[in-house]
């Protein structure tokens, strides 16, 4: 192809036409097209850079013309060979020059490429990079050896931390009551009771004519709650009163202690800052363990706190740490006030079993409030973290009467139900357990709050109607169809 360009030294670049009247201009075409861009897009200076060179060139050509200068095709061979001498040097002039120009424009352009394109990576990496300031959730293959285990621990907290917020004194006979037939039903921890003072929490008054009148099965566990030394005083003091008979479990074998994640809870609830109830505990728990009582602990308000809201989860692991320490042997995390989710649940409890000092799940158990509907779902969380006790109350009995607004625990029949159709295990009869809730409800003159329960309830129901029918031969449809 022939190249307008090397015909007419004297063109500036991206001149279409040439004023040098020679043939060749005739046919200049466009140079190459990425030239022209390049050319376009480097403006003014490039052009006028190349021009006043090209004109220098025009000049050397014309010194070298070595014709006559008669013969016009002689003068045009020449001018073609002066052009294709200066073509060279231009083009090697172009080479050097547009290579840095074309890393220059490269590289501008790269970055303004980059700016999205780095963005995007960086807003991906962000999650991760959260993710990586939390510590990884554990997998069962990482949870220490034990823990893979399916069995979860049901603790029946009903007659305890459910019936300390009603409304009214109930009788120690129907706690007992209930405690029985939470027994007999196959629960192996059921609480029973608190040492407590009688002027902060009246409903629990009379615990010590519970633990006299309930059943006592040899593998269950009915830990009872004490705040003080005064309350563990007057607990030694029944047991040493009422020795078991020959063969026979005590009273009691368990105790509870509790205290808070926020001191403003804490203050509410026992009257002390956190700082001053471990230290109150600290001797209650050396007794009690001395006295061959086994010691669980609780920190409340692990999520939210209904005097100071959200609640930091490094508090939550320091208090935890602080009771496994003294020699609970296990610490049970309660949302108090059901303000938890799944998000916030798995939060709190990353940071408590992380890191430095972390607490394994083998010594934590979830005390989940149903407040806002999340209880099961917030087990189910905790179970996938490898927590293996889980505190429920029957008919989702209770509240705390010092959290205001906050409702029962989540209902065991809710969890049994859950696990009985997963691959874990737990202990209770899930239909004897939906009768209780039912039965205990009605005591109490309260709704029940399990959903499960009412459900089975509510098939019972139906099969009843159905038996009568069928016994009755539809006896009563009959009449009713004539009246
Ligand atoms: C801790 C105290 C006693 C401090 O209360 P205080 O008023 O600071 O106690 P005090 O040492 O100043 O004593 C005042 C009076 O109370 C008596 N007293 C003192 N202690 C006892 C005792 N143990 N049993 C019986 N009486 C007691 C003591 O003898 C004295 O009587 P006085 O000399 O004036 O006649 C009080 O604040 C208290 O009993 N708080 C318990 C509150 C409670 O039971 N809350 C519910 C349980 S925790 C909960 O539900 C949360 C949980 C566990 O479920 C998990 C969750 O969901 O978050």
């Amino acid at each position: 192809m022939r190249h307008a360009r090397q015909s007419c030294t004297l063109c500036a670049p991206g001149i279409s036409r040439c004023s040098c009247d020679t043939s060749a201009c005739d046919v200049l075409e466009p140079s190459a097209g990425l030239l022209d861009d390049i050319e376009e897009s480097m403006g003014r200076s490039w052009s006028s850079q190349a021009t006043s060179t090209e004109r220098m060139m025009g000049a050397v050509g014309d010194k070298r013309r070595t014709g006559t200068g008669d013969d016009p095709h002689d003068q045009d061979h020449q001018v073609t060979r002066d052009h294709d001498a200066l073509h060279a040097i231009k083009l090697a002039f172009l080479h050097f020059s547009i290579w840095p120009l074309l890393s220059l424009l490269f590289a501008m352009f790269s970055r303004q490429l980059s700016r999205p394109l780095r963005a995007v990576p960086a807003l991906r990496r962000t999650p991760a990079a959260a993710h990586s300031a939390v510590p990884r959730a554990r997998t069962y293959a990482s949870l220490p050896a034990g823990q893979n285990s399916k069995f979860v621990n049901i603790v029946e907290v009903g007659p305890r931390d459910g019936l300390q917020n009603e409304k009214f004194i109930i009788p120690p006979a129907l706690k007992a009551e209930l405690i029985n037939r939470l027994g007999r039903a196959g629960l192996r921890t059921i609480e029973a009771g608190s040492f407590v003072s009688p002027e902060w929490v009246p409903q629990m008054a009379g615990t010590d004519e519970v633990l006299k009148l309930m059943e006592k099965h040899p593998d269950v566990h009915y830990p009872v709650l004490v705040p003080n030394m005064k309350g563990l005083d007057n607990l030694l003091a029944l047991l040493g009163s009422n020795p078991p008979a020959e063969g026979q479990p005590p009273l009691t074998d368990e105790i509870a202690v509790f205290t808070a994640a926020t001191d403003a809870f804490c203050k509410a609830n026992t009257n002390c800052t956190i700082a001053e109830s471990l230290a109150r505990l600290e001797p209650v728990v050396q007794l009690a363990l001395q006295k061959g009582l086994r010691v669980r602990g609780y920190v409340s308000v692990v999520v939210e706190c209904p005097y100071t809201g959200k609640v930091d989860p490094k508090k939550v692991k320091e208090v935890t740490r602080a009771l496994l320490d003294m020699g609970c042997y296990e610490v049970s995390l309660g949302d108090t006030t059901g303000a938890g989710t799944p998000w916030s649940i798995r939060t709190m409890l990353h940071t408590v079993m992380g890191g430095d000092g972390g607490v394994p799940p083998s010594k934590l158990a979830a005390h989940f409030h149903d407040t806002f509907g999340m209880g099961v779902v917030n087990v189910l969380t905790a179970l996938s973290l490898g927590l293996r006790t889980v505190d429920t109350a029957v008919g989702g009995l209770g509240g705390c009467p010092y959290s205001p607004g906050a409702t029962g625990n989540v209902a065991t029949e809710d969890v049994l139900y859950m696990l009985q159709k997963s691959e874990l295990e737990a202990p209770g009869d899930l239909e004897a357990l939906a009768e209780i809730g039912d039965w205990i409800s009605k005591e109490l003159k309260r709704d029940n709050s399990s959903r499960t329960g009412k459900a089975i309830m509510g098939r019972k129901a139906r099969e009843r109607l159905e038996k009568e029918r069928e016994n009755d031969g539809g006896l009563a449809e009959q009449i009713a169809s004539k009246l």
